[in-house]
């Protein structure tokens, strides 16, 4: 478990979307300073939205930003319920680099989760940062109850991306979906959760009291986390 957990609560969406959008500024900045170049995951759903239309407006060498979804749905590249679009729509117009995680000709997710994997050898790791949202059933990424929770907790250390298949489906997107692993997750070099609303806040906080035998997905990955994880939250 990380040593440090710190939540940051603010007032509304719109408040906690400047604090974290400035953070990831600051994530993406230093990163460039070092290395000249900075990889980032970030989550699809519908909490990020605000953050990332903040984030657009930072001054940042953005040729020099890779962006991976932490999690996509195996469906087609403009989908409405494709994450991977839904950040690229933000960002490519500023000139980053979004990384479709999904190959197009496949509805096989097992075989999806291969091509995610091989890609994401091919990035520059370990990530300068993994943002995360989470689900009000605990699901982190696409972390999820279902045949392959266990491979995405515990496979091997170098896989950092597979296949999933939700059981049960959630209703907000009730498909299959290609997932960084625990092991993808909890290597980056900062880690952090943006989530809103009391019911996720409870589902987080048991979690975390959880701990490593957590029955959310969210708290087997803190439970994992060795650097400090800052969650964001707003009512
Ligand atoms: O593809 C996904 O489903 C996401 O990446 C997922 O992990 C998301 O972060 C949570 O489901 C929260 O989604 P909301 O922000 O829409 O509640």
């Amino acid at each position: 478990m990380s040593e440090e957990i710190e939540w940051w609560e603010y007032d509304d969406a719109a408040e906690m979307a400047d604090a974290v959008a400035g953070d990831v500024q600051f994530i993406i900045e230093s990163a460039i300073d070092a290395r000249g170049a900075a990889v980032i995951a970030l989550p699809g759903g519908k909490t990020p939205v605000p953050i990332y239309e903040k984030l657009t407006q930072a001054k940042l060498d953005w040729k020099r930003v890779t962006i991976v979804p932490t999690d996509e749905r195996v469906v087609p590249l403009g989908d409405a319920l494709s994450n991977v679009t839904m950040i690229g729509k933000a960002f490519i117009p500023k000139g980053a680099r979004v990384v479709p995680i999904v190959p197009q000709a496949t509805k096989d997710y097992k075989a999806a989760g291969k091509s995610a994997d091989a890609l994401m050898q091919d990035l520059h790791w370990p990530l300068d940062l993994c943002l995360l949202g989470v689900g009000g059933d605990g699901h982190t990424a696409s972390i999820f109850f279902g045949a392959d929770y266990d491979e995405a907790l515990n496979g091997p250390k170098e896989r950092r991306a597979l296949g999933v298949m939700p059981d049960p489906l959630p209703p907000e997107a009730p498909v299959a979906r290609v997932t960084l692993s625990r092991q993808g997750i909890v290597t980056a070099r900062a880690l952090m959760i943006a989530v809103t609303g009391d019911a996720k806040r409870k589902v987080i906080e048991t979690a975390i009291k959880q701990g490593a035998g957590s029955n959310y997905p969210i708290g087997r990955v803190l439970a994992d986390a060795e650097l400090p994880v800052d969650i964001h939250w707003a009512p």
